[in-house]
């Protein structure tokens, strides 16, 4: 079996492609998997470290006006399109894979102009560009809420599976967890996204300004690499307790998750499959300038069932979100059922169910 996958830019596109790469690994070892992606996109660190073969294309983002940048990028598509066509001519793959980002664009539809078998997976309650336009020309669309089938129109191609997330969300345990993670507060788990969100990270530098070290939580903040040195600097005017954590990213999530009581993190798709698969109430604060605000549909979703509370950006402030945290961290009622309802929202089967559709298409 060979396999292209292609997902790029953020980590929310290429985790899922990685876990769908290990899962066609686990179930046929003799799989050959090659990734497509750029040298610019977060990709090139990610997948290289999980161990897997990656080709290069030239492409960039679309800018949503009018601009030379635009001029720019068309010319780059074109350079991909014809880098993608000799990668799957010398490959021959059985199927080509795409988990969003622009990268996948030109992968997928010169796959489909090839005649190869073709499948996207869509991480988002509201559906990126790139897939929906990229819908019209696969074989099958994979989605992860059912509130996104009605951005498609081809009903017979789509299909609901959840969002892939990396095994050792299942099998890492709470009491495992806290073994790596000790505390002897609560511990709240701080993160924005692959890469830091710098409205999170200033709302929390505020709280920890104004109550100093009296906090009846312990913090675990990941601040995201390009912000990092700011928060430190920032930080040097605080006498912050030697209990918290401060780091510019988290490698292994799992645990981090699983060991915390609360979460704090905006509202990528991913994020918000691994909380619920960690069983996790969270404070979901959407980042407000994402593509058609799709980061908000992603928390409501989540909040509708009970599991978070959805703090938006511009009602965000250290006040809210102390109060926000005590709440969850005092009422053990409410706890306990936020719990619940996250686990509940969990689709941890989500990956058997890819396999499955994969398996269909080429056979
Ligand atoms: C700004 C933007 O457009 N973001 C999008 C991007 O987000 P982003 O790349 O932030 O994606 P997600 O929040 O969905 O996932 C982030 C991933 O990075 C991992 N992680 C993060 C921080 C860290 O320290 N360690 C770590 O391992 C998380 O565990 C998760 O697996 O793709 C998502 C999936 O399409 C979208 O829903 C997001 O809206």
């Amino acid at each position: 079996m060979k396999v292209v996958i292609s997902g790029g830019g953020t980590g929310g596109h290429i985790y899922p492609a990685i876990a769908i790469a290990n899962k066609i690994k686990e179930s046929n070892s003799s799989a050959e998997i090659l990734f497509i992606g750029t040298r610019e996109g977060l990709e090139n660190e990610i997948v290289p470290k999980a161990g897997f073969k990656m080709e290069y294309i030239t492409i960039s983002y679309i800018k949503r006006k009018i601009s030379l940048h635009n001029v720019k990028t068309g010319i780059k598509l074109i350079k991909g399109m014809w880098q993608t066509r000799r990668i799957l001519k010398s490959f021959k793959p059985d199927i080509v894979i795409g988990t969003g980002g622009f990268v996948c664009g030109p992968v997928l539809y010169i796959a489909n102009k090839m005649g190869f078998k073709t499948l996207i997976h869509e991480q988002n309650v509201f559906p990126g560009l790139t897939n929906r336009i990229l819908s019209k020309h696969v074989d099958k669309v994979l989605l992860s809420f059912s509130e996104a089938e009605k951005f498609f129109k081809n009903k017979e191609r789509v299909v609901v599976t959840g969002n892939p997330i990396r095994t050792d969300f299942m099998t890492v345990t709470e009491e495992e967890a806290k073994l790596k993670y000790k505390s002897h507060k609560p511990l709240i788990l701080i993160v924005g996204g692959s890469g830091g969100s710098s409205k999170i990270n200033n709302a929390v530098l505020a709280m920890l300004e104004s109550s100093g070290n009296n906090l009846s939580f312990q913090l675990l903040w990941a601040t995201g690499k390009r912000h990092y040195n700011m928060v430190l600097e920032e930080l040097k005017t605080i006498k912050l307790d030697k209990n918290h954590q401060v780091v510019p990213y988290i490698n292994n999530m799992p645990y981090a998750m699983k060991a915390c009581d609360v979460i704090i993190c905006s509202a990528g798709a991913i994020t918000i499959a691994e909380v619920t698969a960690a069983a996790k109430p969270a404070i979901l604060i959407p980042k407000a300038h994402t593509a058609e605000n799709h980061q908000e549909y992603n928390a409501e979703a989540l909040e509708k069932v009970g599991a978070a509370v959805m703090i938006k950006e511009k009602q965000l402030s250290s006040d809210i979100l102390l109060q926000n945290i005590n709440m969850l961290i005092t009422d053990k009622k409410l706890y306990d059922s936020m719990k619940k309802a996250s686990s509940n929202a969990s689709t941890v089967e989500a990956i058997d169910l890819i396999y499955k559709e994969i398996l269909k298409l080429i056979k």
